[in-house]
Parts: structure tokens; sequence; C-alpha cells
């Protein structure tokens, strides 16, 4: 950059850098995805291609970034993504990777749109954007913690939403009807409800909406009991 009388400006710049030998997740969140998704007509409560689409935008950030990163998770319209302790990447600054990550994933999420979306073209009005943030967890408890977190999270939302528009699209119940339905019930009682009232045995609905996606370093996606398998997913790092 030339100098000039200007340049004092560059000083006004502060940069967070985030605590060395922590781990770093990088989560980034669809933006009004509610609307979006009924805006391009989501199958609910999932769609089958959004979340592939997902899943290849979050590999191709995975494959950029593979030697800093222990592996990434997704569901819905949010991927979170686990950084190495000991990552150097672009000098650990929270801003740089929070908005690289965002950006290169949101340019993947159009380039990619028409190879799952075949039949309806993203318009100018209705952009799919995400925001983004970093944390940085101290130990390896924790951050096995958040994606234990983001898994129960996955589980808990996919077997209430399964309920919920089952009730609705098979027992032809309201929105309100179906939402009292399943009021205080526990996670066995809403498998109840499912196979009593809808014929559905939840244990056999797809493994991805069930468990969420989780991309490793290496590229590959899987559809796994995510707390069953913590400490393996983490056993080199
Ligand atoms: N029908 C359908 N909707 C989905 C699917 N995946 C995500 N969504 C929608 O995306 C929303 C994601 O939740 P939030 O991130 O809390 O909602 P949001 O509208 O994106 O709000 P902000 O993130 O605060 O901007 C869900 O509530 C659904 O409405 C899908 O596969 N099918
Ligand atoms: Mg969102």
């Amino acid at each position: 950059m030339a100098n000039s009388r200007f340049g004092y400006v560059r000083d006004f710049e502060t940069h967070d850098t985030l605590l060395p030998q922590t781990y770093i997740v990088v989560r980034i969140d669809g933006k009004k995805f509610h609307e979006f998704s009924k805006h391009y007509d989501f199958a609910k409560p999932n769609d089958e291609r959004a979340l592939r689409l997902m899943n290849a935008c979050a590999k191709n950030v995975v494959m950029q970034y593979r030697t800093d990163l222990i592996l990434a998770y997704g569901e819905s319209d949010e991927y979170s993504f686990i950084l190495r302790r000991d990552s150097a990447l672009f000098n650990r600054r929270s801003d740089k990777i929070a908005t690289l990550f965002v950006s290169l994933f949101t340019a993947n999420y159009v380039s990619l749109w028409p190879k799952f979306f075949t039949d309806r073209a993203l318009d100018g009005k209705h952009l799919p954007y995400f925001d983004s943030r970093c944390v940085v967890y101290p130990n390896l408890t924790a951050v096995k913690d958040y994606l234990s977190w983001r898994f129960v999270d996955t589980h808990i939302n996919n077997l209430y939403n399964t309920a919920f528009w089952q009730l609705i699209q098979k027992c032809g119940m309201t929105p309100q009807e179906s939402e009292n339905r399943l009021s205080g019930t526990v996670s066995s009682e809403k498998q109840e409800i499912l196979f009593k009232d809808c014929g559905i045995n939840y244990n056999n609905e797809p493994e991805m909406f069930k468990k969420g996606s989780l991309v490793t370093n290496k590229g590959a996606i899987l559809h796994i009991d995510v707390i069953k398998q913590i400490d393996e997913l983490f056993e080199e790092f």
C-alpha cells in the first residue's frame, strides 16, 4: 500500500486475535432461512436437496482449509467448522477466519445451487446469505460438548419437526392442533405418537435427517451417532 498523508487512518483498525492453544469453532447460520426455504418451496421439515447442498458447500470449505480443520458438522441452515488447537490460520484473526469461511461457503452455495435445485433458479430478490462467528473452547472436553450440543439439537429439532409435520400432513391436523398434541411430550412419547397416529417408525427415517452431517478433514460426509463416537472423532487432537 502506497504511503500518503492519509495513511494514518490505518491505525484505527483493530484485530481480534483468538486465544492461542484453544479450539476455534466457526459457526455459520443461514439468514432468514425460514423465509428463504418457504420461497423456494423446501420440503417440510427436511429438504434433501437443501441439506445435500449445505453438505457440498461445507465439504469444499473443509477441503480448502483441511490442514487446519478437525471436522465440520451441520444441520438445517447451519454448519460448524472445528479448527485444530494449534491452528495458525490467518494468525488466528477472528474477523479474517469468520468472514473468509462464510464467504467461501456462500459463494459455493450460489454456484452449486443449480446442481441440487435443477428446476428452480435463484432469483436476485431472494439470495442466500449467512452470518458467521468464531468461538474458542479451551480444552477437548468443551469442544466435544460443543459438538454433542449441536448433535442433540439436531435430534430434538428433527423429532419434533417430523412429528409436527406428519400430524398435519398425514392426520390432517391444523398447525395449532399438532402443536397442542406434542406439547409437553418427551422424546419417547413423540416417537409413539408418530408410530400410532402416523404409522411412522422414527428409526426408519433417513440418517441424514436424524443425525445431521459430519464432514471429516478428508472430505467424507457421514451421518453418525456423534455422541457414541465422540472420543474417536477427536482421538488425534
Ligand atoms: N422446509 C424446510 N425448512 C428448512 C429446512 N432447513 C432449514 N429450514 C428453515 O430454516 C430455519 C432455520 O432456523 P433459524 O436459523 O432459527 O431461522 P432463520 O429464519 O434462518 O432465522 P435467523 O437465522 O435468525 O436469520 C428453520 O426454522 C426452517 O424454517 C428444510 O430442510 N426444509
Ligand atoms: Mg438461520
